[in-house]
């Protein structure tokens, strides 16, 4: 478990990191998300005692970093792939970590088979594509068997079936109970890989939260409707009091309605649907419209530094409200 409590950092007058507070467990993946410069990166470093809090404190299994006797048993992060020794071998890379913290030299041979490197383990790091920097990272994080692991961006460079890899394993490893926390910008990949979410914007939270509740509280859910009857079913719904707004591609959509209630209704009416789906917003559309206010960096199409358009295909319901510095559940 890591506990952040009133975690701040400030860089002169920018405050990097606000006030955060936050606990992220073990046994399931923890996605930490935020806008470019949203202070995850230096949040990740005071995590690791890499970096000083200007104010409050993080306890990783309510200890300081530095009170723990042999860090890499009890936390393993990947932060930046590229801080391995050229000159030397995976192999000799992780030989000398472990050696460095009292870890048994065979784990340097499991972990590199974990991570596929077995192959090239007697090959100079500077030689390696991003991909396999970033596995000789990852088989770095995992020397110590930490019950807690932290990944900063770890599918950079990650070829599809790298990224897969990545994600299986970080599932695995919280099924073992460990603590998974992940920063990434590809929120594809987030949404099926984190079970719960922190997401952060200029250094304050915005939301602790299941995926699915994230996505629930801040996207449009419809139901959408085609039918080769068309102008049949726009009376039908018009009759029973629904009301259903045309879409592209002579679509419908329905808000505030079930599949069922929608199927019923064209069956009571003897009307053949050709779709009935529920839809709902990505995580990615959800992540854009709560950080829209808290995005440090814009594109010179915005000069006024207003948020950006809604994605494509995005339409958010009138009852839309950002929540800034909302906590739990926000
Ligand atoms: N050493 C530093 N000195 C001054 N400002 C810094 C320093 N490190 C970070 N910052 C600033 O603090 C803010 C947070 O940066 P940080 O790198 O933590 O964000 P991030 O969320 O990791 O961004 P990204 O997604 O782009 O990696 C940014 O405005 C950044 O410019």
């Amino acid at each position: 478990m890591i506990e952040l409590d009133g975690l701040t950092k400030r860089y002169g007058n920018k405050v990097a990191v606000d006030q955060l507070s936050c606990v992220i467990k073990p046994g399931m993946v923890t996605g930490f998300l935020g806008p470019n410069g949203a202070g995850k990166s230096t949040t990740m470093r005071m995590m690791l005692d890499l970096d000083n809090p200007t104010s409050g404190s993080v306890r990783i299994d309510g200890k300081h970093y530095r009170e723990l006797e042999e860090p890499l048993k009890y936390i393993g992060a990947l932060l930046d792939a590229k801080a391995m020794h050229g000159g030397r071998s995976a192999y000799n890379n992780l030989l000398c970590l472990a050696q460095s913290n009292r870890i048994p030299e065979q784990r340097v041979a499991e972990v590199l088979e974990t991570v596929g490197l077995t192959a090239v383990a007697r090959k100079k790091s500077k030689g390696f594509s991003l991909g396999m920097g970033q596995r000789l990272g990852i088989a770095s994080a995992l020397l110590g068997d930490p019950r807690i692991l932290m990944f900063d961006e770890p599918v950079n460079g990650l070829d599809p079936e790298g990224i897969h890899w990545i994600r299986n394993l970080m599932k695995t490893l919280a099924s073992q109970g460990r603590t998974i926390f992940v920063s990434s910008h590809l929120m594809s990949e987030m949404a099926l890989t984190a079970d719960h979410l922190i997401v952060i914007g200029q250094g304050r939270l915005l939301a602790d939260t299941s995926m699915a509740d994230f996505i629930q509280e801040n996207s449009r859910s419809y139901v959408r409707l085609r039918s080769p009857q068309q102008e049949r079913l726009r009376d039908a719904l018009h009759q029973e009091g629904v009301v259903a707004v045309e879409a592209d591609g002579g679509t419908l959509e329905v808000d505030g309605a079930t599949t069922e209630d929608l199927g019923e209704l064209a069956a009571r009416h003897g009307i053949t649907l050709h779709e009935l789906s529920a839809q709902r917003a990505s995580l990615e559309e959800a992540f854009m419209q709560m950080t829209a206010g808290a995005v440090e960096y814009h594109a010179h199409s915005e000069p006024g530094g207003g948020a950006p358009p809604p994605p494509a295909g995005a339409q958010w319901g009138e009852g839309w409200v950002q929540r800034p510095g909302g906590g739990e559940g926000a």
